[in-house]
């Protein structure tokens, strides 16, 4: 039963557009979701203060089916839960999560399928500061700060991946994400949100999600790629999720997908003084921070996120990846949504 436990998880990451992708899914007649029909609202049942242990399973899964029955939706084929920040708390929800879907015979972790939105790191880090730094965000730092307190998490959480042997599942366990990716003081669940750049080191996130969940549960989606087509790109969504774009138990109308998947909400507006604060300089830093994760990110996923500059500088013209590049790099491609060269330019000249 859909209202048991969700069929999928959308699972972030912050500030890649999952207010609006979440929209666009709950808007669809065959998608049940604690978000209701406008999207809005995140589930947090597995992270947070109840992240801490699979003992609480039973807890958790009532009070997600008692989310999901708050909504239900006659004949629907899939379930949403939707929690962005899951994605980054990768040491403890996937434990959280699946031991509490072992409660349900048919819902193991392994028949149940995850959603993850990716944007241009840099853009995502600026945008993740912004937001948080409006009043009552938390945020007091300066865009400065943030970034070379953020690159100096990421040299850390590099240096310890090293000393335990790279990607494994005993560097996963050694180097807790929360522990090296977020700002001091730790154990303060504000303080991940606060992680504007850790958050944007997917490679980290993923692996330890894939420790724990069979990679190809997972569509990984940048959104870049998403945007270039919206219509293509939630149409794939929908697939993967298991329901019709279209007809009976889809959109009543192609005009109705396209307004779905055109759904943006949740810009962040940001204030002359914040903006002012983004320096190209900073960006540049940032970007070489990035560098080395997002080319490792690539070949964790098997197909060019269009954010691994090393691929396009050997590739392709400065500041452009072609279509046979990037069709080389993706040969072996899973769950990659179909990648045009337009939507590449906009992801090479977002870097920036
Ligand atoms: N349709 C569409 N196209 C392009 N960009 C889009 C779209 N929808 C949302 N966005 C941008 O995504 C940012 C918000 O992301 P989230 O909704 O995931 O943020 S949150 O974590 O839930 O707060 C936020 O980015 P910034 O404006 O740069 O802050 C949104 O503008």
């Amino acid at each position: 039963d859909v209202l048991d436990a969700p069929t999928f998880f959308f699972i972030g990451s912050s500030k890649c557009a999952t207010s609006s992708i979440a929209a666009a899914l709950a808007r669809h007649p065959a998608i049940t979701s604690h978000a209701g029909q406008g999207g809005q609202g995140e589930a947090h049942v597995f992270d947070g203060d109840h992240r801490a242990h699979v003992k609480n399973a039973k807890a958790l899964l009532r009070r997600l089916q008692a989310k999901l029955r708050k909504n239900p939706k006659p004949g629907a084929l899939a379930s949403m839960e939707y929690t962005p920040e899951y994605l980054f708390e990768a040491n403890h929800v996937p434990a959280c999560l699946c031991g509490a879907l072992q409660l349900t015979a048919a819902a193991r972790c392994a028949n149940r399928r995850f959603l993850v939105t990716l944007r241009e790191p840099v853009a995502r880090a600026v945008s993740s500061w912004q937001f948080k730094s409006r009043a009552g965000g938390g945020e007091t730092r300066s865009f400065r700060r943030v970034v070379e307190e953020g690159a100096a998490l990421a040299r850390g959480m590099r240096a310890c991946l090293r000393a335990h042997g790279g990607g494994d599942r005993a560097a996963v366990r050694a180097c807790p994400i929360d522990r090296y990716l977020t700002p001091p003081p730790h154990g303060h669940h504000q303080q991940i949100s606060l992680s504007h750049v850790g958050k944007g080191l997917y490679v980290y996130q993923l692996r330890a999600w894939f420790a724990r969940v069979p990679r190809e549960r997972f569509l990984v989606v940048p959104i870049e790629q998403f945007y270039a087509n919206a219509t293509d790109g939630l149409a794939r969504v929908l697939a993967f999720v298991g329901v019709p774009a279209l007809g009976a138990r889809g959109f009543a109308s192609a005009h109705a997908l396209k307004a779905a998947a055109e759904i943006h909400v949740n810009d962040a507006r940001p204030s002359l003084a914040l903006r002012a604060q983004v320096t190209d300089a900073l960006k540049e830093q940032l970007a070489a921070v990035y560098a080395e994760p997002n080319c490792e990110l690539d070949r964790l996923l098997g197909f060019a996120t269009g954010y691994c500059a090393r691929a396009r500088k050997r590739d392709a013209a400065p500041g452009v990846v072609t279509e046979r590049a990037v069709a080389k790099q993706a040969s072996g491609t899973r769950t990659g949504v179909s990648v045009k060269s337009a939507s590449i330019r906009a992801v090479a000249h977002s870097t920036g």
